[in-house]
């Protein structure tokens, strides 16, 4: 039997308990809140950015936003970024990836003071992970170590094949979890057998952007399963797993939508609310 982890029942116990300790907050005149800040009108983010917004007003946040046209200059986002960074009611700053091509992201992102970067991707956030210093952490990775503890799985001494190496998740993911104990085996698309990696694992992480690349061939029988991806196609939404061919294979796998992706959510919103607790006292750098 493969059980189906049920990513959007855990994210919403997550954003209750902080919806409370957010109450508890503005009784004390303190309300965080979230600035996103969405360049262009790519669909997908849009739907995304809406989600992100409607979490955070459900969460009882303040919710800003700054939407700006395609054609926006480096020098203009900059400036709306500057404009939020010094704003004291504004606890946390998204930018949302991807920027049209004539943007240069990193430099942008990088402008977001650390105590507000509740997407944990500046230079710095990423250098305090690697450092193993307190720090706000990716949202997809900390949901994806969540979603593992809800479980109750076991992470210390844990055998995981960390499929995908990239900036939002596969890095700084490969991190959380060797800091928790496991091993980590990270592969990607190009491995040459991949099978050999994935199958000795317990838990298979799959984030690649690459539909259905993770299969029956690659699971070990009873592990766990963590799709990471996600892909709109006509017939909806799929994963970089497929998983139709996982049942009966794997232990449990998060389904694809309803898995990591309420978790990531679940997470910008725990990320405001700390980003919030540690800006109380300005300049210092949240747990
Ligand atoms: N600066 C930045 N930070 C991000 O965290 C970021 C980003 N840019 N760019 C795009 C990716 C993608 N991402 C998702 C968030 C939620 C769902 C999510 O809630 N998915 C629902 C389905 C919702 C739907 O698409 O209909 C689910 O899986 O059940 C998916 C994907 C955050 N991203």
């Amino acid at each position: 039997m493969t059980s189906r982890i049920d990513g959007s029942k855990i994210a919403r116990r997550i954003r209750a308990s902080v919806a409370d300790r957010v109450a508890e907050a503005a009784r004390s005149g303190r309300v965080p809140g979230l600035a996103t800040v969405l360049v262009g009108d790519d669909p997908a983010s849009a739907v995304y950015v809406a989600a992100k917004r409607r979490a955070v007003r459900e969460a009882g946040m303040r919710d800003f936003h700054r939407q700006l046209p395609e054609r926006a200059t480096q020098l203009e986002v900059a400036t709306v970024i500057d404009d939020l960074a010094h704003n004291p009611d504004v606890s946390g700053i998204l930018l949302q990836l991807p920027l049209p091509a004539h943007l240069t992201a990193a430099a942008l992102i990088d402008r977001i003071p650390v105590a507000k970067d509740v997407d944990g991707l500046t230079t710095a956030s990423a250098g305090r992970l690697a450092r193993g210093e307190r720090g706000l952490r990716p949202c997809t990775p900390s949901g994806v170590i969540e979603l593992l503890d809800a479980e109750g799985i076991e992470l210390r001494g844990a055998c995981v094949a960390m499929v995908g190496w990239g900036e939002l998740v596969g890095r700084p993911l490969t991190q959380l979890l060797l800091r928790r104990g496991a091993t980590v085996s990270v592969a990607h698309e190009f491995t040459a057998d991949l099978a050999a990696v994935t199958r000795p694992a317990d838990i298979v992480v799959v984030a690649t952007g690459v539909r259905g690349l993770v299969g029956p061939e690659h699971v070990k029988p009873g592990a766990t399963v963590i799709d990471a991806g996600i892909h709109r196609t006509s017939s909806g939404l799929t994963g970089d797993v497929r998983a139709a061919e996982l049942d009966g294979i794997a232990g449990r796998i998060t389904p694809v939508p309803g898995g990591v992706g309420p978790m990531t959510i679940a997470m910008l919103v725990v990320n405001t609310l700390r980003a919030a607790e540690w800006g109380a006292e300005r300049q210092a750098v949240p747990a």
